[in-house]
């Protein structure tokens, strides 16, 4: 169930991923599966994409298969491919054909990450023709229905190195997650972490004063996940300042000049011991 639909949630279910919303994304994601319509999600590293996309696939009662982009992703990764099996060569389907044939939501998180060759397979399968070309086979094989592909991005880093090419983008919807404003990602973060609310709201509001740094030579801010790091060793008996130290200063930079600075960020924006 998704945090703010409460209200209208007919039945409360125990096994749903926990997702705090912070906007319209679950009722543009409901319509895009309806309208069986591929989706980009695109966010910094840690802002809960992956999250979003197990909460509506639990929502809509379909299976998830998430498959992580690598720049050494071949098309083969994704399709399959033949397999020597005691003697005899077999087809193996890769997570995309199964997620096809199984009519899943398929997740290719950090999809730029892999080349554009490989990126290609999925042309057809986010228009009209809704089918994937099994060149191996000689066959295309038509998507179950709701099959929906999902894919993520991080425009943040990515862009500088790789971006989508505009014929892949185009394609897609697209749904842009940021970090939750302070008293949703305060809550996240308590509820994650299994801290207090007093600690997690310490917690997140230095990340915003990391967040909103002029200038800041970082080349990612502290994400939703990296606070929670730090909530869960406060959980485990570490100091705030300790944790902070260990799952954000010293995780968001090697360099000793801006560990300093962060680390004195970190002081004058937690409360004092
Ligand atoms: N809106 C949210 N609701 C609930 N939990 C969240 C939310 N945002 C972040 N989280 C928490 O933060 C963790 C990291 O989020 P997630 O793995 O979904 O990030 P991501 O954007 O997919 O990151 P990456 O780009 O690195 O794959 C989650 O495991 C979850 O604990």
């Amino acid at each position: 169930m998704l945090a703010n639909d409460r209200a209208t949630a007919v039945q409360a279910d125990s096994q749903a991923p926990f997702y705090e919303a912070a906007g319209d994304e679950a009722a543009v994601f409901r319509a895009a599966a309806r309208g069986g319509l591929p989706v980009l999600l695109k966010g910094p590293t840690g802002c809960g994409k992956t999250r979003f996309v197990q909460a509506m696939a639990h929502e809509l009662g379909r299976e998830l298969i998430t498959v992580a982009g690598h720049e050494d992703m071949t098309s083969a990764d994704l399709v399959g491919r033949f397999l020597l099996k005691g003697g005899e060569t077999v087809w193996v389907d890769g997570p995309l054909t199964r997620a096809v044939r199984a009519g899943a939501i398929c997740y290719l998180d950090e999809v730029v990450e892999a080349r554009q060759d490989t990126v290609v397979v999925i042309h057809p399968l986010t228009d009209h023709r809704r089918e994937l070309a099994l060149d191996r086979l000689g066959t295309a094989l038509p998507a179950a229905p709701g099959f929906q592909l999902v894919i993520s991005y991080n425009p943040g880093y990515q862009s500088v190195l790789k971006n989508i090419k505009e014929s892949t983008r185009q394609r897609f919807v697209a749904i842009e997650l940021g970090f939750p404003p302070a008293e949703a990602e305060t809550r996240i973060v308590a509820r994650e972490a299994g801290i207090d609310a007093a600690t997690a709201g310490a917690l997140v509001g230095l990340g915003n004063a990391v967040r909103g740094l002029d200038g800041s030579p970082l080349r990612e801010v502290a994400s939703t996940r990296m606070l929670i790091l730090a909530g869960v060793l406060v959980a485990h008996g570490l100091s705030l300042r300790g944790a902070v130290q260990a799952a954000v200063v010293q995780v968001l930079s090697d360099d000793p000049d801006v560990v300093r600075a962060l680390g004195e960020l970190a002081d004058a924006v937690l409360p004092r011991p």
